[in-house]
């Protein structure tokens, strides 16, 4: 059953036979490391040009097929598709379990792509243009839209409008928006309007809107979801070209260990297969890092790029002393808001997306149903006037169309105590009673923290909060959600479900700084967009190079120079399609 409604799987079978029978060869002109948003897109973009000899090497396997069914993303964390690191809490993380914030990240073909919640979210014009004006030269806006609009197989559905001169229809990547709309949503979007925010496409030039008390638009999320199923770089850019392309290989279960220098030039990468057997591989023209935010700066340290001092201190042979690699780490948090009285009754969630239920057979036969979304499902987007510059928007508010089940709230944001003394469980797991979540996000904090070289892999430290303007920032977030659900369109009934420990501590008043600093510094948490480690100005320039080297660069979240002001797969997507561009000038590829 599970094949017929995949059929991507099916008709991919010819791809997994190309990535378990095709050995890498000694040599390419290309060595792209990770097959996640970034470097997903590289390699299948340089190997257009059938001259181009390259090779991808990938951690992880190929996506299991739970990994096509959206409402199964959050099932996949800590599974072996996962990196499944964490952070020590910071300012956050009081309610978690030992303190710590879990940070999972895709280890498969489509990387983070293939276990994220789908949304499609370019983030805000203006944050491209400040990366330009701060020294990113042609990174503004204008230079960047075309890249994302050639990724972008915009699907056009029945709601809402979109900017059609915004989106690309012609790329592989499949971005649609839900037909049907789950309870809750319309609702979501009419208050976040009654409050002052306009519903246009928040991937246009309207992005940039706000009006004097810092709201912006709103809209039900687009996402990179096809027919029901999941769409990942892997998906898009690499099914179709794995065992069709001779001049692509593509090595799953390849852990790059360090990449080779001669000098002060890249010449390939060793790694290790899966059966623990050691390779090295030539590339005579560049190799492309693209292992995303932590595990980024973690190879470039192994290979003995990064601060000297550092290197010693870990016993690594320093290559180049580049101080920046691994700092400057940003990410955003969201703090999962529970609202019972509106939203999709856990009995609905568990009929439509367990196997035994009949909402997921129709699922399976149709591809329609609750099944075929992470219920991560519209966003407003805010600036609490708090940000240092001015018109920054720094708060997206979302709504999630259902509480979801314990799993999430237990093992994926892995809350402490997780029992009825502290939590009002009958409200959150009532499979009677409608049941949502208001997602607050702090999209633009100053805090930063770092990647260090650790054994094998790496220890991050996010250092949330340690900025004060952070706390401040999203205590104000958080309070404008709570004005969206004061509007009309919420129902008397909807309630917001505080966790009891904290009601008793600090009461019910949905306007109160204290309530929602404690609320925030209990269980604030990653909405898993890390980026920056290597950002360009610090550790790369403008085309991705890493300084002072040759034949090395770098393609996917940790060239940020700054984060963006919404959710951050599109964006790397769209780095892939830059990079590869460039080096196609550089190498006179032709790419199609
Ligand atoms: C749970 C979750 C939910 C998210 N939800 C959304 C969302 O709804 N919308 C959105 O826009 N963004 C979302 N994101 C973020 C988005 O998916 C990431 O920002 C994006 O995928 C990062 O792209 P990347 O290329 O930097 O890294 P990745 O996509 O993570 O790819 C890195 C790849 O490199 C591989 N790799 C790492 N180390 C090595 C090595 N040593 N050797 C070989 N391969 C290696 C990894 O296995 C992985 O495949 C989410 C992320 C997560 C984890």
């Amino acid at each position: 059953m599970l094949r017929s409604l995949l059929p991507s799987r099916a008709v991919s079978s010819r791809a997994w036979a190309a990535v378990s029978s095709t050995r890498a060869a000694s040599t390419y002109d290309f060595i792209v490391v990770g097959a996640g948003a970034g470097g997903a897109v590289v390699a299948s973009r340089l190997s257009e040009d059938s001259a181009a000899k390259v090779l991808l090497l990938e951690a992880g396997p190929p996506a299991p097929p739970e990994s096509y069914i959206p409402a199964a993303c959050a099932h996949l964390q800590g599974t072996p598709v996962d990196w499944a690191r964490s952070t020590p809490g910071g300012g956050i993380g009081q309610g978690l379990i030992d303190g710590k914030v879990k940070l999972p990240s895709g280890r498969m073909l489509g990387g983070s792509t293939a276990i994220n919640y789908m949304a499609y979210v370019r983030g805000n014009p203006k944050d491209y243009d400040s990366w330009a004006s701060a020294g990113a030269n042609g990174w503004s806006w204008k230079e960047v839209l075309p890249y994302f609009k050639k990724s972008e197989g915009f699907i056009p559905g029945k709601v809402p409008a979109i900017d059609r001169d915004a989106h690309g229809f012609d790329g592989p990547w499949a971005v649609s928006f839900r037909d049907e709309q789950l309870d809750g949503v319309s609702t979501f979007v009419a208050a976040a309007q009654e409050q002052g925010y306009k519903l246009k496409d928040y991937n246009s030039d309207a992005r940039a809107e706000l009006d004097a008390s810092g709201r912006g638009v709103v809209s039900p999320h687009q996402f990179t979801i096809r027919d029901g199923k999941r769409c990942s770089t892997g998906t898009a850019f690499l099914e179709p070209h794995m065992g069709a392309r001779p001049n692509l290989t593509v090595s799953c279960q390849a852990l790059a260990q360090r990449v080779l220098l001669e000098g002060k030039r890249a010449v390939g990468v060793e790694y290790v297969d899966a059966a623990g057997q050691a390779h090295e591989v030539r590339a005579t023209k560049e190799v492309v890092v693209a292992c995303g935010t932590y595990a980024t700066p973690g190879l470039l340290l192994r290979s003995g790029v990064g601060p000297a001092k550092e290197l010693a201190a870990a016993g690594v042979e320093t290559k180049l002393d580049l101080p920046a690699v691994g700092k400057n780490l940003t990410d955003h948090m969201l703090l999962l808001i529970p609202v019972s009285g509106i939203g999709t009754p856990l009995k609905e969630l568990v009929s439509e997306c367990t196997p035994e239920g009949d909402g997921f057979k129709r699922y399976m036969e149709t591809g329609k149903g609750l099944a075929a979304t992470s219920c991560y499902e519209a966003s407003a987007f805010y600036s609490s006037g708090l940000h240092p510059v001015s018109g920054t928007q720094d708060g997206q508010i979302s709504f999630g169309a259902t509480a979801y089940d314990p799993h999430l709230w237990q093992n994926c944001m892995g809350y402490a105590d997780f029992n009825e003394e502290n939590f009002r469980m009958d409200a959150l797991f009532n499979p009677e009673v409608p049941s949502g979540t208001i997602v607050a996000t702090l999209n633009r904090p100053l805090s930063r923290g770092e990647v260090r070289l650790a054994g094998s892999d790496v220890d991050v430290i996010h250092n949330y909060l340690a900025d004060e303007a952070d706390r401040r920032m999203y205590v104000a977030i958080c309070k404008e959600a709570m004005r969206i659900l004061d509007q009309p369109s919420f129902s008397n009934e909807m309630e917001v479900v505080i966790p009891k420990a904290l009601s008793k501590r600090f009461g019910n008043d949905l306007q109160s700084d204290a309530l929602w600093e404690a609320w925030i510094r209990s269980f604030a948490t990653t909405i898993y967009h890390p980026v920056s480690t290597c950002a360009i100005g610090q550790v790369v320039d403008a085309e991705c190079k890493v300084f002072h080297m040759d034949g090395l660069r770098v393609a996917d979240g940790s060239v940020f120079p700054e984060p963006i002001s919404g959710n951050t797969q599109a964006a790397c997507a769209m780095i892939g399609e830059k990079v590869a561009d460039m080096m196609a000038s550089q190498h006179g590829l032709t790419l199609a």
